[in-house]
């Protein structure tokens, strides 16, 4: 299906730098592949070449051919390729080009002249695919972060390519969307034997289903082509380390070998070959450090009675919500249920329709905006929403310049910053030609250089390998010891298990618990709030229950 050869590529920039080097493989007919490397390595300009947008739109060189289905896709005209090969896009909003998701899912059926008769019921069962029936006449600016992901899926899948290729795909998505996402995608397989190319950095799911895995080292070579586990036996740790991420399960799984002095035959990738691979486990492994109870007295913020309504739907209901110094604290919840809404509320971005919020005792509505951001940080969940300056180095030195640093305080705080955040080298660049993580990172790295008392970051981890997500927490970490009240929006349940000091989840704009995580996990069925349990706590449960059947066999 796809045939790529000796591709190498690189941007007029530094013409001398490649950034794909000398990569080649094929994908067999109704095959699947993961690409993986760690952020910044090429896998998103990978994509642009397999369906035409480069060498077309590049302003570089690129060396090498790339075949999809027989035709070399550098000599097809822009579009032709588009019935064949369906990209998801890793930021779904650079791929909208119309106001509402009917007119969107329209658009590209009509560019393959779709009669409109057939429409109809394309656009209905592709929307049913991925839940999104209720919102067919939604205007596309007010999905939230997750919806627009599943849009850009429905998209594509009512063109019925032969092959997908899916740039992170469920980066965005609720835990429960996820799984349906792969269980949707593992269907469509099964019944239409596309071939598919997912590129992620979170391998849960995926991998109890596809094992071939081409991964790509920073520098953009082909460092490995084969089974995944195989990768994992061979190098281990040294994956996570280059900034490939393995699983969480697979991690404890390398613990676990590591206690007991033993070798896997075929290394586990998911919670059921981990519990059908080990007879005994102590339980050590699953133990956390528990972060210190700390007694915050002092309010920062209070909200109460909030409400919140557009056009007409309510979209925040009944919040009341205080915020004391020092909190670690995560908000989660399904696709849609609020969490954007009410955390732009909290930080004085949107105002409520009803209810009133106090910093430090003073409503929000009489602070002075310049003295309510240098109280709260806010990253939102677009990075490019916060670009102001054209080069990154001025992106992160902002806020020290309007704070009157001297320049060299400037300096030396801005390269710590560039290095945590993995930004060497590119502090001259413009922050819209970074690869999709690396604009995250950006995004991050100019709150975390600030002082705020409270910072706010909406999904400050997605689309991160292994070592820049470590990275990031270990910077919000450090603010948090520091004194500072982080609030974090997550779908990363394994990041809640190990950074939070208090969760709140939000279901249908209202909030329906709000306590430490380890009260959470005690809840029987979070299914019911779209979240799960940490890997951690499915592996304790996963082993309890095989040590249960074991007993009452033996009986
Ligand atoms: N301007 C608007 N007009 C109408 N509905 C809106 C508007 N903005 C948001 N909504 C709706 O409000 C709900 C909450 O959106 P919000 O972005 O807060 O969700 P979220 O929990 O952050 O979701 P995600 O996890 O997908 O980012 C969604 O159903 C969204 O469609
Ligand atoms: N238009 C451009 N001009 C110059 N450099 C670019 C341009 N687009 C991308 N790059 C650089 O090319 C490299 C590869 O980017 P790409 O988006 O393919 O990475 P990626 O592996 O998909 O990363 P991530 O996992 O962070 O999304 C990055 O270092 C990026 O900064």
């Amino acid at each position: 299906m796809i045939h790529v050869e000796h591709l190498s590529l690189s941007f007029a920039e530094d013409e001398s730098k490649n950034i794909l080097h000398d990569v080649s493989f094929d994908l067999d007919d109704g095959e699947m592949m993961m690409l993986l490397g760690p952020s910044g390595c090429g896998k998103s300009t990978l994509t642009y070449c397999l369906n035409g947008i480069y060498p077309r739109e590049l302003d570089g060189q690129m060396k090498g051919t790339v075949t999809v289905l027989g035709k070399v896709v550098q000599d097809q005209k822009p579009g032709e390729l588009s019935k064949h090969i369906g990209v998801v896009f890793q930021d779904p909003e650079s791929q909208f080009c119309m106001l509402t998701v009917e007119d969107e899912i329209a658009f590209g059926l009509e560019n393959l002249q779709i009669p409109r008769a057939h429409m109809e019921g394309k656009i209905e069962e592709v929307l049913q695919l991925v839940h999104l029936s209720d919102y067919k006449e939604a205007t596309i600016s007010s999905l939230s972060g997750g919806q627009k992901q599943k849009v850009a899926l429905a998209c594509v899948l009512a063109l019925e390519p032969d092959i997908l290729v899916l740039d992170e795909p469920t980066a965005n998505l609720d835990p429960l969307a996820t799984k349906e996402f792969i269980n949707t995608i593992q269907w469509l397989q099964q019944q239409k034997q596309i071939g598919i190319i997912v590129i992620e950095h979170q391998l849960e799911g995926w991998a109890s289903f596809i094992d071939r895995a081409h991964l790509l080292s920073k520098d953009g070579h082909t460092i490995f082509d084969g089974s995944l586990s195989k990768a994992i036996q061979l190098y281990g740790y040294k994956l996570q380390e280059q900034g490939i991420s393995i699983p969480t399960v697979t991690q404890y799984a390398l613990s676990a070998a590591k206690h007991q002095k033993r070798t896997y035959k075929r290394i586990p990738l998911t919670t059921e070959q981990f519990v059908s691979s080990v007879s005994y486990i102590d339980a050590s492994i699953f133990q956390r450090k528990l972060k210190k109870g700390r007694e915050q007295e002092q309010t920062i913020l209070s909200a109460s009675n909030l409400q919140f309504h557009k056009q007409g739907k309510s979209i925040i209901h009944d919040v009341d919500l205080t915020l004391k110094k020092q909190e670690f604290v995560a908000i989660v919840g399904a696709n849609g249920s609020g969490k954007t809404t009410l955390s732009r509320l909290l930080a004085g971005i949107d105002s409520p329709t009803v209810g009133e919020i106090t910093l430090h005792q003073r409503p929000l509505a009489t602070w002075k905006e310049k003295q309510l951001r240098q109280e709260i940080g806010y990253v939102f969940q677009n990075p490019e929403h916060q670009f102001i300056t054209d080069c990154v180095y001025d992106e992160i030195a902002y806020s020290l310049r309007i704070r009157c640093f001297q320049e060299n305080d400037i300096q030396a705080q801005v390269n710590r910053i560039l290095s945590y955040c993995k930004l060497e080298g590119l502090q001259h660049r413009h922050p819209y030609t970074l690869s999709q993580g690396q604009k995250r990172r950006l995004s991050v790295a100019t709150m975390i250089v600030d002082d705020q008392q409270l910072l706010f970051l909406d999904e400050p981890t997605f689309g991160q390998d292994a070592a820049s997500t470590r990275k990031i927490m270990d910077l919000l970490q450090e603010r948090y010891e520091n004194g500072t009240t982080v609030v974090m929006i997550t779908h990363d349940m394994d990041l809640v298990d190990q950074y939070a000091d208090r969760v709140i989840v939000v279901q249908s704009g209202g909030i329906v618990a709000d306590e430490s995580p380890i009260a959470l996990w005690e809840r029987p069925y979070l299914e019911q709030w779209f979240i799960e349990y940490p890997t951690r706590i499915q592996l304790q449960q996963k082993m309890e229950e095989s040590y249960d059947d074991y007993a009452t066999q033996s009986t």
